[in-house]
């Protein structure tokens, strides 16, 4: 074993099994124009192995978001460090690709030119980008929409770009905030269906932030749940309820029940 891989932690038949994403002991504090300051995160430590499905779950104002932004690099950390593949995490950067909930399409690019953006900031050619870009359409099961504006779209189509431009530059991880919040429940399965079969077909790393219980039963290998005032990990679980999972599906009720418990909510559905 190199020197290198011991550092990088244990190895299993010559493949380091060292986290993709590193949180460690990460606190956040906004200070506002008044010089009043609100600990949105306390300390918060969190690893995710490459190819895993991470849900951030919580209530509102527990720091999903500030969060999720510090790992896109949009928020520095007041304290602590966030690595991917063993790099700090310094600003924005095309190996974290970011869904937000609001789809935030450029308006005035078309649907394949949304997804090519990426692509062509980072330099690749217009052929290999119209490429990348209709694969990636046809991925998230919009093969004809590449001549289309956002405003043709409906919300699940747009948001169905936004995942494909969000991979476009092939990241490493997948930052999702709350992507399927503002959908209808239809279009929402749908989406989570297709999301799950995107992540198993690409292994990608996926951090997800929603507040809904059911949502992060559905999709997560792991539900990480944030208690808020200031943010702090409050639980940690693992889900091993096969796939597909329906909420009639023996075991979902009772993680269902401990994860309220967890972010001390009744129902938040
Ligand atoms: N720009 C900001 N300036 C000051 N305080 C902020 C700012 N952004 C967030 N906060 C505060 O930080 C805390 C965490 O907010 P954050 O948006 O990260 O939580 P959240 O869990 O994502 O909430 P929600 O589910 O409502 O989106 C809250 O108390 C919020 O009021």
């Amino acid at each position: 074993m190199t020197a290198a891989a011991i550092l990088e932690g244990p190895v299993t038949a010559g493949v380091s099994i060292r986290p993709l994403l590193e949180i460690d002991g990460v606190s956040h504090v906004y200070r506002s124009a008044l010089g009043t300051e609100t600990t949105a995160l306390d300390g918060v430590s969190l690893s995710v192995a490459r190819g895993e499905f991470v849900c951030l779950l919580g209530p509102s104002g527990c720091g999903k978001t500030t969060l999720l932004n510090m790992i896109a690099g949009f928020v520095t950390p007041s304290s602590g460090r966030i690595t991917v593949d063993g790099e700090t995490v310094r600003g924005p950067s095309p190996s974290r690709g970011v869904v937000f909930q609001d789809y935030s399409l450029f308006p005035w690019l078309t649907a394949g030119q949304n997804v090519a953006f990426g692509p062509r900031m980072a330099g690749q050619g217009p052929a290999a980008r119209r490429q990348t870009a209709r694969e990636l359409l046809a991925l998230v099961g919009l093969p004809d929409a590449a001549d289309r504006y956002p405003a043709e779209l409906s919300g699940g189509m747009k948001q169905r770009v936004a995942i494909a431009r969000a991979l476009a530059t092939d990241p490493a991880v997948l930052l999702m905030d709350e992507p399927f919040a503002a959908l209808d429940a239809m279009t929402r399965a749908a989406l989570q269906r297709q999301l799950l079969a995107i992540h198993e077909a690409r292994s990608k790393t996926v951090l997800f932030v929603t507040h809904n219980i059911a949502e992060a039963i559905t999709l997560g290998d792991r539900v990480v749940v944030l208690s808020p005032h200031p943010g702090r990990v409050a639980a940690d679980v693992t889900v091993d309820l096969p796939r597909p999972r329906r909420r009639t599906a023996p075991g979902f009720n009772a993680l269902y029940a401990h994860l309220a418990d967890a972010i001390g909510a009744e129902t938040t559905e």
